[in-house]
């Protein structure tokens, strides 16, 4: 068994997998990071290997600890990857972004590839038919929005998440929720059909916290799965042991 865990800059996300098969998933805060993986180990009592990708702000140690246990393994730039990475600073490429290429990558080979993660920051990651990676784009996320308005005003409040009840806010908060939803919204689809003008064919993933909430709202046809991360993390670790 491979305990998969994904350190974000809001939430740790973690999955238990048996070969292909997701068993059972686990979200928690970076505090409860060690009890839950504590937790997880006593309850399947048999895993061979945790695997990592981070990028937020949990020091390594944290999971070294867990070494007596299972072999810990964090997915790095030196790791091999299924695509070729064409980003002018791939050292800088967050490691999360290269685990979802790699997914698209294996997931869906021979086509187009745009991946669009909406957690913390929503990124857009592309890949080529030919297995280039070619980059994509990096803006806030749904609750970075909320709170970014909150922070950088005096007289904005700091709200949830929340449907807007129309295109026209008639009130603060509908204001600020037709602002964030309906933005972000229209920015994913402005994306998607600027990458229809350049590429007349690819298939689009959308992940992370936010993905129910926006792929009813979106209007080009996508394929959500919240746990894209965690099943190319596991994926993409497999690729690793059978290339290494
Ligand atoms: N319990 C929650 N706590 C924080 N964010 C949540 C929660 N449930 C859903 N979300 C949404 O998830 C998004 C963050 O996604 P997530 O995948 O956890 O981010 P990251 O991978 O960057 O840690 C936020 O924009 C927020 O709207
Ligand atoms: C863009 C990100 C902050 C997204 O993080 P997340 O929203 O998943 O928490 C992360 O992928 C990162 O730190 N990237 C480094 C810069 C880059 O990818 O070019
Ligand atoms: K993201």
């Amino acid at each position: 068994m491979v305990l998969a865990v994904d350190v974000g800059n809001t939430r740790i996300k973690a999955a238990v997998f048996e070969g292909d098969i997701l068993v059972e998933n686990f979200v928690f805060v970076k505090n409860e990071l060690q009890k839950n993986i504590q937790n997880i180990l006593k309850k399947y009592n048999k895993f061979a290997d945790l695997v990592i990708s981070c990028v937020g702000d949990v020091e390594k140690q944290s999971f070294l600890e867990f070494e007596n246990d299972l072999k810990v393994h964090f997915m790095s730039h030196e790791d091999i990857f299924p695509f070729v990475n064409c980003y002018a600073t791939p050292k800088t490429l967050g490691i999360d972004r290269m685990v979802l290429a790699a997914g698209a990558t294996l997931q869906f080979p021979n086509q187009n590839r745009l991946v669009i993660d909406a957690g913390t920051c929503v990124t857009f990651d592309f890949i080529d038919e030919d297995n280039n990676y070619l980059g994509g784009a990096i803006t806030p996320g749904l609750r970075l929005r909320y709170e970014s308005l909150h922070n950088y005003t005096a007289k904005l409040p700091l709200l949830t998440l929340e449907s807007p009840k129309g295109l026209i806010g008639n009130s603060t908060s509908d204001s600020i929720h037709s602002g964030v939803v309906n933005g972000l919204v229209y920015e994913i689809d402005g994306f998607i059909d600027e990458y229809s003008r350049q590429y007349s064919n690819f298939i689009i993933i959308l992940t992370g916290g936010d993905t129910e909430f926006l792929a009813k709202r979106l209007k080009n046809t996508i394929f959500a799965n919240s746990n894209f991360l965690l099943e190319s993390l596991s994926q993409t670790f497999q690729y690793k042991i059978k290339n290494d």
